[in-house]
């Protein structure tokens, strides 16, 4: 029997996770996918400021962790970490070629994930992590070199 506070979940079907990628393992399309498709509904496990710092940034997890707005033991506005369980984890960054939004909802502690735009079949399911990577990112758009950079600058007509 359903009651008020229970939280319906989704999750496309039509995915895959590809494990040998440059990226490590990442979230690929099966089938194509439409716009604004909901990907997955992923519940969040909340940790403490202090556990985050005395633990967690000590082991792997710390590269699986989201921000998450919240608040301390005085009632002021802060900044945890959250575990996102289910496929939330597995979503690797682009810095270019997202092509899934995600959207926070603090109240139900839960992440949902949904399509940006229409998503071909093999193509591989990409959020942005924001500008602070750990990582290198192996999507970044290779830097030009001088020679390059003048190339270009000489190719601009100005009329
Ligand atoms: C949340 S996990 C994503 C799943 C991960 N690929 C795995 O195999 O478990 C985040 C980690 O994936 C890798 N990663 C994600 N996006 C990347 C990118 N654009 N370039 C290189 N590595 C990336 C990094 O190792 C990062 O710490």
């Amino acid at each position: 029997m359903a009651n008020s506070s229970d939280i319906p979940l989704q999750r496309c079907a039509d995915l895959i996770i590809k494990s040998d990628t440059p990226k490590g393992r990442g979230v690929f399309a099966a089938k194509d996918i439409p716009a604004k498709t909901v990907i997955d509904v992923c519940p969040v496990l909340v940790l403490g400021v202090q556990e985050n710092v005395d633990h967690i940034e000590h082991t792997s997890l710390y590269h699986y962790t989201y921000n998450w707005p919240t608040e301390n033991d005085r009632g002021e506005k802060t900044v945890s970490q959250a575990v996102i369980l289910g496929l939330g984890s597995m979503f690797n960054h682009s810095t270019q070629l997202q092509n899934v939004v995600w959207e926070r909802d603090t109240e139900r502690l839960i992440i949902i994930y949904r399509s940006q735009r229409d998503i071909s079949a093999g193509e591989e399911l990409c959020i942005s992590y924001g500008s602070h990577l750990t990582f290198k990112d192996v999507d970044a758009p290779t830097p030009l070199s001088p020679e390059e950079e003048l190339e270009q600058f000489n190719q601009i007509h100005l009329d």
